[in-house]
């Protein structure tokens, strides 16, 4: 049974929140791991449009970085990182956007338009969307974004549609690089004078031990944030992820949070009540 009490005590401390960021652009980034499972693209397209309905401005940017592990696989082709970066050759270059562009940037994309056809589809190569330069020779054709065209994704916004952004970027020449999604996710907040942006990755947020998820840290400033990544309290996918929240807000950005995309709805209860989810990283007055 429903509790009106609660219900109505929900709605009302919802309400401030949605009057503060209406009109305001929000980057939402989906990493590979939370998306594995058909049903949570359903409840984040729910949660994506809320935002859009509520007259937020919301970019989803995704990744898969598991999905294309597997499909190297089955391919047989062995995968290989350096620095948390996946060692990109011609071929895997042509797995990497078959797996975002051709298969989960698509299931984002439907699984919006099922409910509401405000969904569009770009990659980062898409007229010039993600400028990338190589990061190093040694990871073939990886990139790093440079220069964001935050323009088409304003008229996309502008228009009342929702861009969903494949990580694929492309250098002058027309060469597709494949782009860490966290720190693209960064390039486009920043570039987009974003409000916020939000991370949902397979872990509650930052944790103090990555072992107890009761460790977890509330809120931290990007300096912090900074000094943890320095003493390597943090590993693996949490050092890229932490320093784009840090990076994001050096550069603007109101405030960067990391949440669990495994949690349903994490996004609302983050944006619209007063105890939220995860971790917040913020400048250092914020
Ligand atoms: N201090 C930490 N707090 C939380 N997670 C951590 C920490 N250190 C390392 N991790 C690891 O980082 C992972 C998140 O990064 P990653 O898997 O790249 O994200 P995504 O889910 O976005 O693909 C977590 O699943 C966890 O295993
Ligand atoms: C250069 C590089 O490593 N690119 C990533 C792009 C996808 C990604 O970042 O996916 P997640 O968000 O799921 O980690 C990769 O190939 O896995």
């Amino acid at each position: 049974m429903i509790n009106t009490n609660d219900t109505a005590r929900l709605l009302i401390e919802a309400l401030p929140y949605i009057r503060r960021f209406t009109g305001k652009t929000i980057i939402v980034k989906v990493g590979g791991l939370p998306m594995t499972d058909p049903d949570r693209a359903r409840s984040l397209a729910k949660d994506v449009l809320l935002l859009h309905s509520v007259g937020i401005r919301p970019v989803l940017v995704h990744g898969g970085g598991p999905q294309i592990d597997e499909q190297m696989g089955r391919q047989g082709k062995a995968v290989e990182r350096i620095d948390g970066l996946r060692v990109t050759d011609a071929e895997a270059l042509e797995i990497v956007r078959m797996v975002l562009v051709g298969k989960i940037n698509r299931e984002l994309v439907s699984a919006v338009n099922a409910l509401e056809p405000v969904a569009v589809g770009v990659a980062g190569e898409d007229g010039r969307l993600l400028e990338a330069t190589q990061v190093d020779a040694r990871l073939g054709f990886v990139g790093k974004v440079g220069n964001v065209r935050a323009g088409l994704l304003r008229a996309l916004l502008d228009d009342g549609l929702i861009p969903i952004v494949s990580t694929v970027g492309a250098d002058p020449t027309g060469q597709p690089y494949n782009v860490n999604a966290d720190d693209a996710a960064r390039a486009i907040a920043v570039a987009m004078k974003a409000e916020k942006i939000i991370y949902l990755t397979s872990a509650p947020g930052l944790l103090e031990d990555p072992a107890n998820p009761a460790s977890l840290i509330h809120r931290l400033t990007a300096a912090e944030a900074r000094r943890r990544i320095a003493d390597e309290s943090v590993t693996g996918g949490m050092i890229p992820k932490l320093l784009a929240c840090a990076e994001a807000v050096e550069g603007g950005v109101g405030s960067a949070h990391m949440i669990d995309g495994r949690a349903g709805h994490a996004i609302l209860v983050e944006l619209f009540t007063d105890e939220g989810v995860g971790t917040m990283v913020c400048g250092e007055s914020g």
